[in-house]
């Protein structure tokens, strides 16, 4: 994997068992760093791409109301602590002059995003804004539901709390009507 260096990774994760008492030498162990060093090449795999890659093939189709796919999974990692923060995002977007993106590039675009160390209103934000970028749409609304483990894990310790961030940009940050409309079908069950 281009920009990751594995060795490091397992010399700082060795670093790390030494460092809170483990034996690194024993059995259950001895796989453990280059393991981890792997995990984390995959979990931070976004930092190799450009989301706005994913909008490099679009269609020209003459729908004017929004689009929206809901629902889609995804697993990140807190910046602060490192541990992962996961849930579900919904996407929606109203295209203009007929730009249109095939429907798998936005959960793409979402993975790309979330596989760093990241903030929730970040992740948010920068799908917003990329998919402005890519598609010129006339809005675009993003909204990112999460559990975090640093606050279930460890800390305040609070399991089963949700995080909810939005992001409205075009129409969607004037048109109470519009938005609304687009909240209630991701409501939907
Ligand atoms: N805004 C934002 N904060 C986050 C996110 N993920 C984790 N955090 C918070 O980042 C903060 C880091 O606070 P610090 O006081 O520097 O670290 P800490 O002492 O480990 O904080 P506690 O979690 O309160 O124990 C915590 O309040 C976390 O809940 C996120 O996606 N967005
Ligand atoms: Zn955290």
């Amino acid at each position: 994997m281009a920009n990751v260096d594995l060795k490091k990774i397992e010399e700082a994760v060795k670093m790390i068992l030494e460092a809170v008492g483990e034996d690194v030498e024993r059995e259950g162990l001895l796989d453990t760093p280059k393991r981890v060093s792997k995990m984390y090449a995959e979990m931070f795999s976004g930092l190799n791409e450009d989301p706005r890659d994913y909008f490099s093939t679009v269609f020209h189709e003459d729908h004017e109301e929004f689009v929206l796919v809901k629902d889609i999974p995804f697993f990140s990692m807190c910046e602060h602590h490192l541990v992962p923060f996961y849930g579900t995002a919904h996407i929606a977007y109203i295209p203009k002059d007929g730009k249109v993106a095939g429907l798998s590039k936005l959960g793409r675009c979402l993975e790309s995003v979330a596989r760093r160390p990241q903030l929730q209103e970040r992740i948010t934000s920068t799908v917003a804004d990329t998919i402005m970028e890519m598609l010129n749409p006339k809005g675009v609304y993003v909204v990112v539901e999460a559990e975090h483990m640093c606050m279930t894990m460890r800390g305040l310790k609070k399991p089963g709390s949700k995080t909810l961030t939005a992001v409205a940009r075009g129409v969607y940050e004037e048109d109470d009507t519009k938005r609304n409309e687009v909240i209630t079908f991701i409501q939907m069950k």
